[in-house]
């Protein structure tokens, strides 16, 4: 008998528009239970909104977002989602570790990770442990995404969310953090947005593609490259043909 997945995440009827210009329209998906979900699109297609809406961060301009079997977004459901979106929150007046004992705070108040718990997060991914003592204004663009991706795992989400968590890394950290995040799945649910096709086929089975306001697919990976026998990008460029390699052009400009 086939058991009932709960859907971790329910988008229903989606809708946003900025000002007049509609970036999301009437978008209805769904996340199951440690599934890993690579969110692949254009640039400007709407991810880190639909995102922002997912984390309550950006009012949706009509739908609604269920979690976990059918809940609203209260502080119990808050304390089981993890996520980075990028260093625009990142509070840089504090040291590294002084952010991670921040955010074990806020979803523990009295803290459930020890500072040595905290170190040793940090040290996974900066292999060392001095910058965790140097204020995050000091830190070089890579440094504060790593920074940012160790506060979204303080509190080990059931539901990890991360916005272009690659951009900026150097290869070992790319490395390390599919590492990571590939023994992470095995007992959470994992969002991923990334324009690096390479690393969503190592750390994804299922996907999504955001094109002209709309989810165009939300299913597995393995579907979509039938079994890997193609690469994600060539099944994604074959779905939405690029025009702009045409050399025609390409001698035009240069
Ligand atoms: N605060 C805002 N005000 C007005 N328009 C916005 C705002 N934020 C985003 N947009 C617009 O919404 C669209 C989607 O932006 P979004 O950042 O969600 O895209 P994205 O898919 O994450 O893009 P990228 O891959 O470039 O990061 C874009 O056209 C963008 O200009």
């Amino acid at each position: 008998m086939l058991m009932d997945v709960p859907d971790i995440l329910s988008l229903i009827d989606i809708s946003k528009s900025y000002d007049k210009k509609t970036v999301l329209d009437k978008v209805n998906v769904s996340v199951q239970l440690n599934n890993s979900t690579g969110i692949i699109g254009r640039n400007g297609a709407g991810k880190t909104t639909l995102i922002k809406i997912i984390l309550g961060l950006l009012q949706a301009s009509s739908g609604e977002v269920r979690y976990f079997g059918g809940q609203k977004l209260d502080n119990a459901v808050k304390k089981k989602i993890g996520f980075f979106i990028g260093l625009e929150y990142l509070p840089e007046e504090l040291t590294g570790l002084q952010y991670l004992q921040f955010v074990n705070f806020l979803y523990n108040g009295n803290g459930r990770q020890s500072d040595e718990n905290l170190l040793n997060l940090f040290e996974f991914f900066f292999e060392e442990r001095d910058s965790a003592k140097k204020s995050i204004s000091s830190y070089s663009f890579g440094m504060k995404q790593k920074i940012g991706i160790c506060g979204a795992l303080v509190n080990q989400p059931q539901l990890l969310i991360l916005d272009e968590p690659f951009s900026g890394l150097d290869a070992f950290s790319c490395k390390r953090l599919i590492a990571f995040i590939n023994k992470y799945r095995q007992n959470a649910t994992v969002l991923i947005s990334s324009h690096d096709l390479t690393f969503i086929e190592k750390i994804c089975d299922h996907l999504m593609i955001l094109e002209k306001n709309q989810i165009i697919y939300n299913d597995t990976l393995a579907n979509f490259t039938t079994s890997g026998k193609q690469t994600l990008e060539d099944s994604l460029f074959r779905l939405l043909s690029p025009q702009d390699t045409n050399d025609e052009k390409i001698n035009w400009l240069v």
